[in-house]
């Protein structure tokens, strides 16, 4: 079974305006509103490719409700710690660019932090756990390392797409699949990453650390896929990008969901690849039939 971890999900708040200007009023020509936050995106994703998962995290107040009823009535199973908070609303502004306002979240108290670590504790050997996206405020950096940990003891398949610190302490539990993009990548090793050949070099040493299988993310320049047998490349279909938010949380889904049904790394890599541009070149997340779609144009080569 797959088990997706939100600690900190949010109402993603789209908001189109034409010509944005700062210091005026702005009104918007198109307003929307989705359960947002990274893991919750993969469970969406991966409910559009027909396999199951589990979200697991701490939603709070009116916006977490919504949250919990969206993804219930979509399909996607959830076991959520309800919290005093109130989940957060993260703007997304789109307008000549994309910008974006992600709020701090809720403080999260010791019972509920327990309630949370009693349901990862029940994992089995042979589940997936997806940890992403940014923690609560008081997380602290013991609580990651504990969630390392459980999977460690439990013999549960790790896998981590979270950021700064926490990306290199999770590291030393030898996650079973880690996809930074090229940015978080140079984050780790407290270098710029600006293109693929640096990338190749990072990305091989996260290897030689234990990681099993590793995809860097380029956004339109294409994606690394690594493991200890080698690296390949694959191309990033071209088209009018719509939405970049989730994309790469669309590239885990597609990831896993295919390594799931097929144990094959290279085509769980070319769905991954789909999926995040399906998801760039849509309005919300990404659909199956716009992954097929594009599934032709990824082309994947061993370097
Ligand atoms: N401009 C684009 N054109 C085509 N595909 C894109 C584009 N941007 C992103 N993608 C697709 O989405 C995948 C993930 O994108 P990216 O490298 O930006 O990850 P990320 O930074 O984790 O994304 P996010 O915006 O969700 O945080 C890429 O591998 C690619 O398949
Ligand atoms: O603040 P975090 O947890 O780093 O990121 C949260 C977030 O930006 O990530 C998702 C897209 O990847 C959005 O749904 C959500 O608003």
């Amino acid at each position: 079974m797959i088990y997706t971890v939100t600690m900190n999900p949010s109402i993603d708040y789209i908001v189109e305006v034409e010509d944005f200007q700062t210091g005026i009023l702005n009104r918007a020509k198109r307003t929307e509103v989705y359960p947002g936050g990274k893991g919750i995106n993969v469970s969406r994703v991966l409910n559009r490719l027909s396999v199951p998962s589990t979200a697991f995290g701490f939603i709070g107040g009116f916006t977490g409700q919504y949250i919990e009823t969206i993804l219930q009535e979509e399909g996607v199973q959830t076991d959520f710690v309800v919290t005093e908070g109130l989940t957060r609303i993260n703007i997304k502004l789109k307008s000549d660019e994309e910008t974006e306002i992600n709020g701090q979240g809720m403080e999260i108290c010791e019972k509920d932090i327990d309630s949370f670590f009693q349901k990862i504790g029940q994992l089995q050997r042979g589940d997936v756990l997806v940890l992403a996206g940014s923690a609560p405020r008081n997380w602290s950096e013991d609580l990651y390392k504990k969630v390392g940990e459980l999977a460690d003891e439990r013999g549960v398949n790790l896998v981590v797409d979270v950021s700064g610190p926490p990306l290199a302490q999770l590291l030393s539990y030898k996650p079973f699949f880690m996809k930074p993009n090229h940015h978080e990548l140079g984050e780790l090793f407290q270098r710029e990453i600006t293109n693929m050949e640096e990338a190749i070099t990072c990305g091989k040493q996260v290897i030689e650390k234990g990681v099993e299988h590793l995809v860097v993310s380029m956004a339109e320049q294409g994606a690394l896929y690594f493991n200890k047998d080698g690296v390949w490349k694959a191309t990033v279909p071209k088209g009018k990008v719509k939405n970049s938010v989730g994309a790469g949380d669309s590239l885990v889904a597609g990831f896993i969901g295919t390594f799931v049904k097929t144990n094959d790394v290279l085509e769980a890599f070319r769905f991954g690849v789909a999926s995040g541009s399906a998801t760039a070149f849509s309005k919300d997340l990404c659909s199956r039939d716009s992954i097929e779609a594009l599934l032709p144009k990824v082309q994947i080569g061993k370097l």
